[in-house]
């Protein structure tokens, strides 16, 4: 089934537009991160960008959600010219971001670090809140509601009095993307989500991800190391060698395809697209000559 097959009958939302990367590169001073880089993110798939160190991934990322402007090229987000936009500005069009540069307060609960990502939505205001005007406590339950259910929903209901910092890792991490979730996306942009987890953490990343995909029918892009995880859970794969394009597709086209293979092989990189694709032999490789 097609990525966008997939995403309509998993009820993509229909104010989701395509995110378009065409012909992207960044250069830091006489290094190329980007050269000429395209691909489309499809309306409420899960599209992956990998590749080994160094590839470009994080620029890729930093680019997306305006950090780094490219030197060449447009992204397009719908109507929104996403690389003439400042990081703001891209929030503010429903482009959410977790892990970088967003530190939660460690001090704080649960609930107050998912509010914080609900501020721009709130119309009465801080004065009115803190006075407790009517409006503003209307206006509060309903957000408290819906931070309450987003925090179910990454399996984070019974910590919501909990301050993040005695929490487990994996559970800060869920934290974030919660987080992020409150602003009310449409684009959800995730770097590295299982960098640093065990097992059983990253599972329940893998699964709060597809969720968030089938549930509220938006679109994520993460940049990911983690191979095991980008198979299962990708519609779309776009990898990056040394700044440039190598493969796009599904995951199971990119993980067999020899370029990849090659990439990740010649990088000494242990993360293979795949066991079977590491220990794929040459010359069991349709074009490839042993
Ligand atoms: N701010 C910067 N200044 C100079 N060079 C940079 C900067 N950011 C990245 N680079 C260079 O650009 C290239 C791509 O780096 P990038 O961090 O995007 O790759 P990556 O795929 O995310 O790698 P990793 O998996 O190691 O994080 C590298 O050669 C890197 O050294």
């Amino acid at each position: 089934m097609s990525a966008a097959t997939r995403a309509e009958e998993s009820g993509t939302r229909s104010d989701i537009p395509p995110v378009e990367v065409d012909g992207v590169s960044v250069r830091f001073g006489a290094i190329t991160a980007l050269s000429e880089v395209s691909f489309t993110v499809l309306p409420g798939t899960i599209h992956a960008i990998i590749g080994p160190n160094g590839a470009g991934k994080s620029t890729m990322f930093n680019v997306l959600s305006g950090v780094y402007k490219a030197a060449e090229g447009e992204v397009r987000f719908g109507d929104a010219r996403l690389d003439k936009m400042r990081p703001y500005q891209i929030a503010g069009i429903g482009v959410a971001r977790a892990f970088q540069n967003i530190a939660l307060s460690g001090t704080q609960s649960v609930a107050e670090n998912l509010m914080l990502g609900r501020h721009h939505l709130t119309k009465a205001g801080f004065l009115a809140a803190g006075l407790r005007l009517p409006r503003a406590t209307r206006e509060g339950k309903r957000h408290g509601e819906r931070v309450a259910e987003i925090a179910d929903f990454l399996d984070l209901g019974d910590k919501l009095h909990t301050p993040v910092g005695v929490l487990s890792y994996g559970d800060q991490k869920r934290v974030e993307v919660a987080r992020a979730l409150c602003t009310e996306p449409r684009l959800l942009l995730l770097d590295e989500p299982v960098a640093g987890m065990n097992a059983e953490e990253t599972d329940r990343m893998a699964a709060a991800i597809l969720e968030i995909r089938s549930a509220l029918g938006i679109s994520v892009v993460l940049v990911e190391h983690d191979m095991g995880m980008v198979m299962s859970l990708a519609d779309q794969v776009t990898v990056l060698d040394f700044g440039r394009r190598i493969a796009d597709g599904t995951p199971a086209q990119v993980q067999t395809d020899p370029e990849v293979i090659r990439a990740y092989l010649g990088s000494g990189d242990e993360d293979s697209p795949s066991e079977a694709a590491a220990h794929h032999h040459p010359s069991d490789t349709p074009g490839a000559t042993s």
